[in-house]
């Protein structure tokens, strides 16, 4: 088992293509075997096609995690298992395309879900990209107790928190993730939900989002999202 990091979104990756860990065992060991990483991938063929199996470090499943299938991209190539610029991988939020061009860029899975929502008089929008996220526009985000409020309103929602600040040309973002319990370094699909709705109120193409673990890079091409950034093994196998 081996520990990779996209922009410090930590993950334990977990080869269980021979299917030695079952379905009911998996909450338990990924609660065992965590540590103080943000969740467990498991690494799983279906047919000839890879399968990625997020879980949260709390041992919840959940549908998708857009930095986990960053992180999910470099292993197979790390293992040699993919040597094509372009390849596809499932997840349980649909197939998931991935190409290479000066890193690796994942096609997100389309938003589901869009509305604005207030809850206890926090005003937002609650936007599912194949996981759901209540993202929330401030004026500073170094200013949010994201412990604090992402905690409170995580629970009201279900869903990962949110907080974003329009800058001058990029955006900066912190969540509160569902299943972690706490603020991570970065969140894929909740960068993603946050460039949804800044891209149909500007129209803006690409965006950069300055998360507290670096720089992702986001684009949109013909109704798709697509997102980059950091992501490296964080441990020897
Ligand atoms: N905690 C999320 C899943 C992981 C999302 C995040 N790590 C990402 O990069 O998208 C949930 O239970 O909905």
């Amino acid at each position: 088992m081996v520990c990779y990091s996209a922009n410090g979104n930590t993950f334990l990756m977990v080869d269980n293509t021979e299917k030695k860990i079952s379905e009911n065992e998996k909450p338990d060991f990924v609660r065992n075997h965590v540590g103080d990483l943000d969740g467990v991938i498991f690494v799983e063929k279906v047919g000839e096609k890879f399968f990625m199996d997020y879980y949260n470090r709390d041992g919840s499943m959940a549908t998708f995690c857009g930095n986990g299938a960053r992180a999910f991209s470099q292993y197979l190539i790390d293992r040699g298992w993919v040597k094509q610029r372009k390849f596809t991988f499932l997840s349980r939020a649909g197939e998931i395309k991935v190409f290479l061009d000066d890193g690796i860029w994942v096609r997100m899975p389309a938003v589901s879900e869009v509305k604005e929502l207030e809850v206890d008089g926090y005003r937002g929008h609650f936007v599912v990209v194949g996981v759901p996220h209540f993202i929330l526009e401030v004026k500073n985000v170094d200013e949010v107790d994201v412990e604090k409020l992402g905690r409170l309103l995580r629970h009201k929602t279900n869903a990962n928190v949110d907080f974003y600040e329009v800058a001058q040309g990029f955006l900066k973002v912190r969540t509160y993730e569902r299943g972690v319990e706490r603020e991570t370094k970065a969140c894929g699909t909740g960068v993603t939900a946050v460039f949804f709705v800044h891209h149909s109120r500007t129209g803006s193409k690409e965006m950069k989002v300055l998360v507290p673990g670096g720089t992702l890079f986001l684009r949109e091409e013909n109704g798709e999202i697509y997102l980059k950034g950091d992501v490296r093994r964080c441990s020897e196998e």
